[in-house]
Parts: structure tokens; C-alpha cells; sequence
């Protein structure tokens, strides 16, 4: 399945839109099931976009968040995407969300994976929106070229849980949702901004290597449409 294309002109524009959609399908899950799931990326990319969303008018409270990936360093670290999402995601009407983290202080970055995914286990799966972002590297998630677990965690018919990944380019250990937890989203979008992330998204379509741009995974086979937010 070929991804949609959705090119905006600039990222506020970008993360209107996405906003929208976004809490479209959350407000849709509440009303059909009485509650709904949204696992977002950390990085750079995202924080307009929470932003956006935090002030949308649906029920928050029916509403669980968490981490598509995390950095395996406490809540109040400068590179947790956890504090990002806190800052930015969890605020105004968005505060009344109950949010699940993947870090949990553990001795091992393993046993943290482990905790993660136990509490993971609240939410009942598919999750309704999943939102990803992509590294100049390709990577998604803490899918990243050459990790530790890689071949484990981009295995479709793998468990749904939360791995370890250790990787040259990831600067500390990570957490994160394995390919089969993600890639069957009632939504899966993958958010990427400037003509350099559009460069890299052109070689990721080129190419079928995943252990060098694990991105690939998710544009090659991924089971949910996947839909490309991008803006300059
Ligand atoms: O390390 C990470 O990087 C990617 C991409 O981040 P960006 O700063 O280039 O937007 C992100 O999707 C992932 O969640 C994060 O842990």
C-alpha cells in the first residue's frame, strides 16, 4: 500500500491540520467505545503540533497518551520526549489525559522495557492514532540503522511490547513500542518537516535495506494506511 502524500505550506498550517484529524478520530473512538489511545513521537518535530492539539475540544479524560519511543533518562531530563509531551502536549484541556510513560527507573534499560510493557498492557490494542517522526538517520520510532534489537522489534509477527534499543546513533538507551504494537493504528501518520527529512523520506522509497533506514519497515509494510503530514 502506497502512502498519502499531505504537503502543507508551512509546519503551523501542518499541525492545524493534523490537530484536527487527530482529535476527529479520538472524539469518534470515545463516542464508539467509551475511550481512546494516541501514542506520539518525541524529537523537535512535534511540538506545534501538541500544542494544536492540546487545545481541541474532545473528552481528554477518556483519553490515554504515551510514547511511540523514549530515552532511557528520568522525566525531568532535557532529552526526555516524556517532559516534551508535558509540556506541550499535556496542558489546557489536553492536562485531563491520563498518560502511560515507557521510562521506568530500573536498573537495566531491559527491565525498564519490561515495566513498560506491563503497564502498556492498560491499553487495549489497536491504538486509535499513532504518530511518528523520522531521523535524518531513518529512523522511526527507536527503530534506528543497526540496533540492538532491531530484527526483533521490526518483526511483524512479533509480540506487542516495549524493547530495549542500544544504537551508534541514539546517544543513550532507548525504549520503544515494537512494529507490531504500531503499524496497525486505526491512524498512523508519519510527521516530517524541511526539504531534508523529504530527501531522506525519497531515499527510505527507493531503497528496501531496513537495517540502514528502518523507516522503510513502516513505508513498506505497515498494515494501516500510512499517511505523510510534511510542510517546509
Ligand atoms: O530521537 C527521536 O527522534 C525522532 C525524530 O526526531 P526529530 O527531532 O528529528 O523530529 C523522533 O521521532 C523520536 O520519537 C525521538 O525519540
Amino acid at each position: 500500500m502506497e502512502p498519502n502524500l499531505h504537503e502543507f505550506s508551512d509546519g503551523t498550517v501542518l499541525a492545524e491540520k493534523l490537530a484536527d484529524q487527530v482529535a476527529h478520530r479520538l472524539a469518534a473512538a470515545v463516542e464508539a467505545r467509551g475511550e481512546a489511545s494516541l501514542a506520539v513521537s518525541g524529537g523537535s518535530t512535534p511540538k506545534r503540533f501538541f500544542r494544536a492539539l492540546a487545545n481541541r475540544d474532545i473528552d481528554w479524560a477518556k483519553v490515554t497518551v504515551t510514547l511511540v519511543d523514549e530515552r532511557f533518562v528520568p522525566a525531568d531530563h532535557p532529552r526526555s520526549n516524556h517532559l516534551l509531551v508535558r509540556e506541550n502536549l499535556l496542558q489546557g484541556k489536553a492536562a485531563a489525559a491520563h498518560f502511560i510513560p515507557l521510562y521506568h527507573d530500573r536498573p537495566s534499560v531491559e527491565e525498564a522495557a519490561q515495566a513498560a510493557t506491563a503497564a502498556a498492557k492498560a491499553i487495549s490494542p489497536p491504538f486509535d492514532v499513532v504518530i511518528l517522526g523520522m531521523g535524518g538517520d531513518g529512523h522511526t520510532a527507536s527503530f534506528f540503522p543497526h540496533g540492538s534489537t532491531l530484527n526483533q522489534a521490526l518483526d511483524a509477527a512479533g509480540p506487542r511490547s516495549v524493547l530495549p534499543m542500544e544504537a551508534d546513533g541514539a546517544e543513550e538507551p532507548r525504549l520503544t513500542f515494537s512494529f507490531s504494537s504500531l503499524t496497525d493504528a486505526g491512524m498512523l501518520v508519519l510527521h516530517i518537516e524541511g526539504q531534508s527529512k523529504k530527501d531522506v523520506l525519497a531515499k527510505a522509497q527507493e531503497g528496501t535495506n531496513e537495517t540502514e533506514m528502518p523507516i522503510r519497515a513502516v513505508l513498506h509494510r505497515a498494515s494501516s494506511p500510512v499517511d505523510i503530514y510534511w510542510a517546509p
